[in-house]
């Protein structure tokens, strides 16, 4: 179907309350067709809310929305059509085999007896799981679970996929083998909305991110846009006592410094010569560096600092 504006989703002010608490104020998102648009927040701030009132699952208490050319609340049903959602409310039985899921499935969708077992077949093959096709999905693993999940949710062909934290809990052979089934999606021409705690998930997946904190998107780009816009790397250095690091305090200035570990962070714009003059300071004083490190800005860097969260998401 080819849509009237190359916008898979675009929401505008969008707000949702529980009792007097906000957790949605006012949020815009625009993610063009074909493209993998990430939403990245700690725990709380809002991620599943937004998946919930886009996917048509939760009412939005004020602003508009329309997604693959329907608008929200007009045309729900539309909506729903063109949509699949997976994620922390998964659609598997846990009594039926993996087949008998996709197949009800296909059932669901009046897809006819021929083409559902057609499609059945298809997705358990490019989902890896012929092997478990006959075995209840109570077997399955993690991983299985969820690549079944997703099977399930593209018997219906959506055009965008809401992925709600599709990795969280899954080892990390697992959750490439997730990242690589979304962009082989992508590649077809699905939009995928996702969400995730994982920085890294995002950096290698997202053609552009949206940073949600405390209900507001508090920064959208790609991941390179939002690393540009927080100050530049640092050098870690340790060291082995106390009296060392103050030396190496004294020696480099004003420094950001943990006791606790025995470290020093000193700014560094990367450049080579800046390090040279570091360690010929830290040399003309005498001071003993245990180690060092030379850390440039990545998206636990640019979330910290547009955050300010304590609890930071996490970086694998
Ligand atoms: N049904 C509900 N009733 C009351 N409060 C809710 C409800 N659902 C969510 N909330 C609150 O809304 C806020 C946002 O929740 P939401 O699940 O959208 O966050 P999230 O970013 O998806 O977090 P997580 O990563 O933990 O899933 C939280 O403070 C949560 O406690």
């Amino acid at each position: 179907m080819t849509m009237p504006s190359q916008s898979a989703i675009t929401a505008t002010g969008l707000r949702r309350l529980y009792g007097d608490h906000v957790v949605l104020d006012g949020v815009d998102l625009n993610v063009p067709c074909g493209t993998v648009f990430s939403l990245l927040g700690a725990n709380g701030a809002g991620k599943t809310t937004t998946v919930k009132i886009l996917s048509t699952l939760i009412r939005a208490d004020g602003g508009s929305a329309r997604i693959a050319g329907h608008d929200l609340s007009a045309e729900p049903d539309a909506v729903r059509a063109a949509i699949g959602v997976t994620g922390q409310f998964s659609a598997v039985d846990n009594l039926l085999t993996g087949q008998e899921n996709l197949t009800l499935m296909a059932d669901l969708h009046h897809l006819g007896r021929k083409a559902g077992r057609r499609r059945t077949a298809q997705l358990l093959e490019q989902f890896d799981l012929v092997d478990a096709a006959k075995k209840t999905a109570a077997t399955y693993s993690g991983g299985m679970r969820r690549r079944l999940d997703l099977a399930m949710t593209l018997v219906g062909s959506p055009q965008v996929i809401f992925l709600d934290e599709p990795t969280t809990g899954l080892d990390p052979r697992s959750r490439r083998a997730m990242w690589q089934i979304v962009r082989e999606l992508v590649a077809g021409g699905v939009t995928i909305f996702l969400t995730t705690q994982y920085l890294e998930e995002a950096d290698e997946l997202a053609d552009r991110i949206a940073v949600l904190d405390h209900g507001k998107i508090v920064a959208e780009g790609t991941a390179d846009e939002l690393k540009r816009r927080i100050p530049g790397g640092h050098v870690l250095l340790r060291f082995a006592d106390e009296r060392d690091l103050e030396s190496a305090a004294r020696a480099v200035g004003q420094v950001s410094r943990d006791s606790d570990t025995l470290a020093l962070r000193v700014p560094h714009d990367g450049s080579l010569r800046s390090l040279k003059a570091l360690l010929d300071r830290l040399d003309q004083n005498a001071v003993e560096v245990d180690s060092l490190s030379v850390h440039t800005p990545d998206l636990d860097d640019v979330f910290l600092a547009l955050t300010g969260n304590k609890e930071k998401v996490t970086a694998r």
